[in-house]
């Protein structure tokens, strides 16, 4: 029988990764798109559409300048949608293969994407969840964990979906506030709720 697809999605530092590593504990597979997104960056197609789009500077002896590129994405909307289009597709067959080698072997897969609307991945999932935190909140977060100006945080913050979107569009909405000791407690409960659900 086919696990049960979950699409863990939010904005920003939210606190996605604080769940994830609660589902994990919990023996689910979770797929990483920031992880596998750091590969696609890498893979020469995706390379030369990020340098057309870009400029080949983003690109040194290979090896991929991030903020440079953040910078220059996360500037307009018309820049990020370039960004989405240069490594989506790429992300989304790593997304899509990893799935395919866990959904028969695992309890649940979770698929961590910040970016799932975006990318249309929703289609793949039995149901969606987004994490939530007052915006104030995430972009302290993120302040503190980028190491970014609050001028980049902001621009990046602007360049997703906001809270009103995540809240009409997901099935479930996981609270980002949680102290993370109380995450694994709550993660547990709704992975019962969603493997009930999905019998
Ligand atoms: C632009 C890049 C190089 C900046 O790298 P950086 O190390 O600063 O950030 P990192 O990759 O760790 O991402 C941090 C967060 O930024 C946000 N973010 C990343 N990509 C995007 C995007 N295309 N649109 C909006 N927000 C994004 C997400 O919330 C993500 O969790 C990188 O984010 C990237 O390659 N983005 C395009 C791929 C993508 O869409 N990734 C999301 C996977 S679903
Ligand atoms: N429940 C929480 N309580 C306190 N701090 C948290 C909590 N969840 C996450 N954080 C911290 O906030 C920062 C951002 O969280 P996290 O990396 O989980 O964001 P995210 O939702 O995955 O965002 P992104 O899409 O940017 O990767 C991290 O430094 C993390 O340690």
């Amino acid at each position: 029988m086919r696990s049960p697809v979950i699409g863990l999605t939010g904005p920003t530092g939210a606190g996605k990764s604080t769940w994830s590593a609660a589902f994990r504990a919990l023996h689910c597979t979770v797929i990483d798109c920031d992880r596998l997104a750091r590969r696609a960056v890498e893979q020469p197609q995706v390379r030369q559409a990020l340098e057309q789009a870009f400029g080949a500077e983003i690109y040194r002896d290979g090896v991929l300048n991030r903020r440079l590129l953040a910078t220059r994405a996360f500037a307009d909307a018309q820049s990020v949608q370039k960004l989405n289009a240069a490594t989506h597709p790429a992300i989304r067959a790593a997304i899509l293969s990893e799935l395919h080698a866990a959904e028969r072997k695992s309890r649940a897969v979770i698929i961590d994407a910040p970016q799932l609307y975006e990318g249309g991945l929703e289609t793949v999932c039995t149901t969606v969840a987004a994490v939530l935190a007052p915006e104030p909140l995430r972009l302290a977060r993120i302040l503190q964990r980028d190491k970014i100006s609050r001028e980049e945080a902001v621009r990046r913050m602007a360049s997703q979906f906001g809270e009103a979107f995540f809240r009409s569009h997901a099935d479930w909405i996981l609270d980002g506030t949680l102290p993370p000791a109380e995450v694994p407690a709550h993660a547990e409960r709704q992975l019962r709720i969603w493997l009930g659900e999905c019998l």
